[in-house]
């Protein structure tokens, strides 16, 4: 059966963000996965983690920032990643060096590194891929360094206009080219299923490259728990379980009105396999 994270950015936020860690161990998540650590010194979030006998699975490195202060207000500020764009080299490295740091100190396995947003000119340009595909070269080998891993997700131009991967073909091409162990795809499901369409195909596609290092759901097309709307997500979780895919499913979803009474699909999916 897959095993489930709960993203603690988007669910339980009824409660303040330390507060969420308590709420979804309640819940019985052994996992979690949130956009940034960086507000919290690590050993505070090491705690939690522990307390509440929970993983971290995953986190984003910074949106962009080149110091502890603009690392903290880059998200507000509309940053989306630095990975593919033009003069950000030395921030690049300072969030990826960042957010190995705490990757290490949380004992989390793997971090989403977000390529940014650039205008269509920019974004066809050859030097853009050629820039964005050494930096996660330099990436990948940063975070085998400390047995880490690094992800790349494509999301959607609905919800994020202009974010430079934003196909599933992108990624496949740059896993592809690059090669690296330590470098692997994030599939969330929503973003496919969102404006490409057919996320069970993605996900066929996807599996048998073993590059698949996270995946995330949410239903379609409202972003609410899975089972609203039109994701085939027991197909998606069958699918998963057929190929006994040994990673973490991430629900990152905004609960459609209080986070534990959307669990429905999660206990019938639960009940159903166990
Ligand atoms: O899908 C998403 O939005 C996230 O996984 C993310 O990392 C950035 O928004
Ligand atoms: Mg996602």
């Amino acid at each position: 059966m897959p095993q489930f994270a709960a993203n603690l950015s988007f669910l339980y936020t009824e409660h303040p963000f330390l507060e969420r860690f308590a709420a979804a161990a309640e819940d019985g998540f052994t996992a979690v996965e949130y956009l940034f650590p960086y507000d919290w010194p690590a050993h505070q979030l090491q705690q939690l983690l522990r307390a509440h006998g929970l993983r971290q699975v995953l986190f984003n490195a910074p949106a962009g920032g080149g110091n502890r202060q603009q690392v903290a207000q880059a998200w507000q500020q509309g940053l989306r990643g630095t990975a593919a764009l033009e003069w950000q080299e030395a921030v690049f490295r300072y969030g990826v060096a960042l957010a190995l740091e705490y990757a290490q100190a949380l004992d989390c396995g793997q971090i989403h590194l977000m390529s940014g947003l650039l205008d269509a000119v920019q974004a066809r340009e050859a030097s853009t891929t050629t820039r964005w595909l050494h930096r996660l070269t330099w990436a990948a080998e940063q975070a085998a360094a400390v047995g880490c891993r690094v992800l790349i997700e494509p999301i959607n131009h609905h919800d994020m206009p202009g974010y430079y991967l934003h196909t599933q073909q992108q990624a496949h091409a740059a896993l592809q080219t690059i090669g690296h162990p330590q470098l692997g795809l994030q599939l969330d499901l929503y973003h496919c299923q969102r404006t490409e369409g057919d996320a069970l195909a993605a996900l066929q596609q996807a599996l048998p490259t073993g590059r698949v290092g996270h995946i995330q759901i949410a239903g379609v097309p409202g972003r609410h728990e899975p089972d609203c709307g039109s994701l085939p997500w027991q197909a998606l979780f069958q699918q998963l379980d057929d190929a006994q895919w040994p990673g973490w499913v991430g629900c990152e979803y905004q609960p459609a009105t209080h986070t534990r009474a959307g669990l429905g699909w999660l206990r019938a999916w639960q009940e159903r396999v166990v």
